[in-house]
């Protein structure tokens, strides 16, 4: 039966183990939005991660909803991401870069000229996000045009590419946690009555044009893309009929052979029991690599892999506090307590200083 520490192929990779580092926005992003000058230390601390997916990033300007998030659609932030994955594979790690779009958890503060941040519908999440003097809440979006959606799977394509140049191993669309690609899925943020709204099949039309858009840029073998079917996470709706509307959804990326589907299992970083949904199911009718997340411990990982429910599982807090998280689930040494007063911005408190057993007093 497989284990966490096994190796583990993905597409033309092999992963030294089945333990991967989930995104996690850390809002410590430099001028320009290009990758903080720690980054490197950062991701190359956790390089014993199986695979890691890296901190969520945007494809254009208008894709930011948090203050200080990185971008990868200049050649500034091109080449501070080259710094990360010279570093991570200088120790052997992988990394993948997750790439976003927020849609409507935005502020005006932080969109191109002020304007509305953009959705499906303009429905307003009833949520906050943080800009430069603190919480705010998310500002009036505006529906997107239907022409203005080839745009936007154009910027998830150069973003891919710009992945490539950046020396990523490959990249995982986020189409969760109630962000764009989210908004357009569930009908509670989605009354759109045009090509894109009002079924199943219209409500995944642009995920499913990004993902082919992506894949034909840099190879269904290097793309991933997560989901999040019964999360409120930012004050989204679960969809009327999420059992066929994510049944649909993996059937289709299925047919498009991406490497693997991330499944936020539950609401984000809370209860795994939010709603009723068959996860067994979905991980059934995927034909790639099925990577479990949320709220999973060693035991919890270690049964799911042994009872063939997930093939990679997904560590987040875990692995902020715990560089070599690791080596601690393989020898059941205790973890470092995580510090929530640095978990968003800031500098290397809380972010490169969480001690590794054998490197007690990192820089
Ligand atoms: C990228 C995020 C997500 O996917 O939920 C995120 C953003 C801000 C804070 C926490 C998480």
């Amino acid at each position: 039966t497989p284990t966490l520490f096994q190796p583990q192929s993905l597409g033309p990779l092999t992963l030294a183990n089945r333990i991967v580092m989930a995104p996690l926005t850390r809002n410590r992003a430099g001028t320009g939005l290009v990758p903080s000058p720690l980054a490197a230390t950062y991701y190359a601390q956790r390089a014993s991660a199986g695979l890691i997916i890296t901190e969520a990033t945007q494809i254009s300007a208008q894709a930011q909803g948090y203050q200080d998030t990185p971008g990868l659609y200049t050649q500034d932030q091109i080449d501070g991401w080259r710094a990360v994955t010279d570093a991570v594979h200088a120790r052997g790690g992988r990394i993948f870069v997750q790439l976003w779009h927020v849609g409507r958890i935005s502020h005006v503060d932080l969109q191109p000229g002020n304007a509305a941040p953009v959705s499906a519908s303009a429905i307003r999440a009833q949520t906050k996000t943080f800009v430069h003097n603190g919480f705010v809440d998310v500002s009036e979006p505006r529906a997107l045009a239907i022409d203005e959606l080839p745009a936007i799977v154009n910027d998830f394509r150069q973003a891919a590419a710009n992945a490539i140049a950046a020396g990523f191993d490959g990249v995982e669309i986020h189409g969760a946690n109630g962000y764009l690609l989210e908004q357009f899925i569930k009908d509670g943020a989605n009354q759109r009555t045009d090509a894109y709204g009002g079924s199943i099949e219209n409500r995944a039309r642009l995920l499913l044009e990004v993902t082919a858009a992506v894949a034909q840029e840099i190879g269904a073998d290097r793309t991933g893309v997560r989901i999040s079917p019964v999360s409120p996470a930012n004050a989204i709706a679960t969809v009327s009929d999420p059992q066929p509307q994510y049944d649909y959804i993996v059937d289709q990326l299925s047919a498009l052979g991406i490497v693997y589907l991330h499944v936020v299992e539950g609401s984000t970083g809370g209860p795994r029991d939010v709603a009723p949904f068959d996860f067994e199911g979905l991980r059934g009718r995927f034909k790639g690599t099925y990577l479990a997340n949320n709220g999973y411990d060693v035991d919890l990982a270690s049964a799911h892999l042994a009872e063939g429910k997930a093939d990679l599982v997904a560590f987040g807090r875990a692995f902020i506090s715990n560089p070599d998280l690791v080596e601690r689930l393989k020898t059941g040494a205790p973890l470092n307590a995580l510090n929530p007063a640095t978990l968003y911005g800031g500098g290397a408190e809380g972010y490169t200083d969480y001690p590794a057993l054998t490197d007690p007093t990192p820089q």
